[in-house]
């Protein structure tokens, strides 16, 4: 049998750049189709440079679902909303798609109303979706045809806290999580806040008191810890082009120390090869996993409080974007999970 085909919709997006990068490399597939409605018509090496031969003289086209139906696995890398009108008709085809939007992570379409601002528009799909997160839904991401990968603040909050959950050593108070992001987390689009004059030697918090991830945070949170969990969740905006630091703040009803949890997280992620727990003393910072798909965990504890500090880095774009997806679909296709990604 040839390689698979994979296709990539929105592939001059910032995510969608990722995964051309990720994919034009990658042993097991052959990338033979990407669209932009901007760059119809355009050989790719116009737009992105440094790929290997084939992909550079790939043609970006217009999206259309038929001919992307030529395809094996497709990977929607759309604003939320766009990414639906694509899946309906690539899952009637049979096809397996990979969507790194929002539009399938949750599993309640009054959740995804009320935090994404209109009707869901195909609620029908949302039970056959997989939340694509391998380290917590690997045996599922196997099965699955219709791959949601998470969003990227989600991607390092869950790394972060599944261990504590799975461990029950959690007082019933509200988890704090901090989050600093890089401007590539919102897109490749215009618009004056990400300006480089407003975002230079600048640093702002946004979306509070509710950013649209506490959703998929609390769908997955509490499924986790099977009760309902109390997150509050407060992202921030950084000088950094990429790259996502998550601390996290859990209070903590035992009096278990800190070598024990360490011990309880490095058991964790043993079978994990994306996901670092760091030695006792250390902490992640953003330059070790920048073009990497990995996550950097790192432990702290306040005894003053009984709270256990966690601090996860990853890249948006990365672990919490294309990398992430690809993960995904090496999962899916039985190819073997790390290839094509770095670590
Ligand atoms: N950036 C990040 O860190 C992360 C992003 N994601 C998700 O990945 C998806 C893509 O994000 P990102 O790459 O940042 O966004 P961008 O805005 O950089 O890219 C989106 C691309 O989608 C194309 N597009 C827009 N509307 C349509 C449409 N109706 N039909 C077809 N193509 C369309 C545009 O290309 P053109 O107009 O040329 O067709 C554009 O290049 C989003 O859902 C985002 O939430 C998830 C995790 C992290
Ligand atoms: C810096 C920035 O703007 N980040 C984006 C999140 C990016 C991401 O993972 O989100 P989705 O896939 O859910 O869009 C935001 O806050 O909306």
């Amino acid at each position: 049998m040839g390689l698979y085909r994979v296709a990539v919709v929105g592939g001059a997006g910032y995510a969608g750049e990722e995964l051309v990068r990720i994919l034009s490399r990658h042993p097991g597939v052959a990338l033979t189709q990407l669209t932009s409605r901007m760059h119809r018509g355009e050989r790719v090496r116009e737009v992105i440079s440094g790929l290997p031969g084939a992909a550079e003289n790939l043609v970006f086209e217009e999206p259309d679902p038929s001919r992307l139906c030529e395809a094996d696995v497709i990977f929607l890398a759309l604003p939320h909303g766009a990414a639906a009108e694509y899946v309906v008709p690539l899952r009637e085809a049979g096809k397996i798609v990979v969507d790194l939007s929002a539009d399938f992570r949750l599993r309640n379409p009054r959740h995804y109303e009320a935090d994404y601002g209109w009707e869901h528009p195909a609620p029908a799909l949302l039970s056959k979706a997989v939340y694509a997160l391998p380290e917590l839904h690997r045996a599922e991401i196997r099965h699955g045809d219709l791959l949601a990968a998470p969003g990227c603040y989600p991607t390092s909050i869950l790394l972060g806290l599944s261990p504590a959950l799975g461990a029950d050593w959690l007082r019933e108070e509200e988890i704090v999580a901090n989050s600093l992001s890089g401007t590539s987390g919102a897109g490749r689009r215009p618009e004056v806040p990400l300006l480089f004059s407003e975002m230079c030697e600048n640093a702002r918090p946004y979306g509070i008191p509710r950013h649209r991830h506490m959703a998929e945070m609390e769908q997955e949170l509490d499924r986790l810890a099977g009760r309902k969990i109390d997150l509050v969740f407060i992202p921030h905006l950084i000088p950094l082009a990429r790259g996502i630091l998550s601390t996290i703040v859990c209070p903590l009803r035992t009096e278990i120390g800190l070598e024990e949890m360490h011990a309880h997280y490095v058991s964790f992620y043993r079978n994990d090869a994306f996901v670092r727990v760091l030695r006792l003393g250390e902490l992640p910072a953003v330059r070790d996993v920048v073009r990497t798909n990995r996550a950097d965990i790192g432990l702290q504890w306040d005894g003053t409080h009984r709270r256990l500090l966690v601090f996860c880095a990853i890249d948006n774009l990365g672990k919490g974007a294309a990398g992430q997806a690809v993960q995904a679909m090496n999962l899916r296709l039985g190819l073997p999970e790390e290839e094509g990604l770095l670590r």
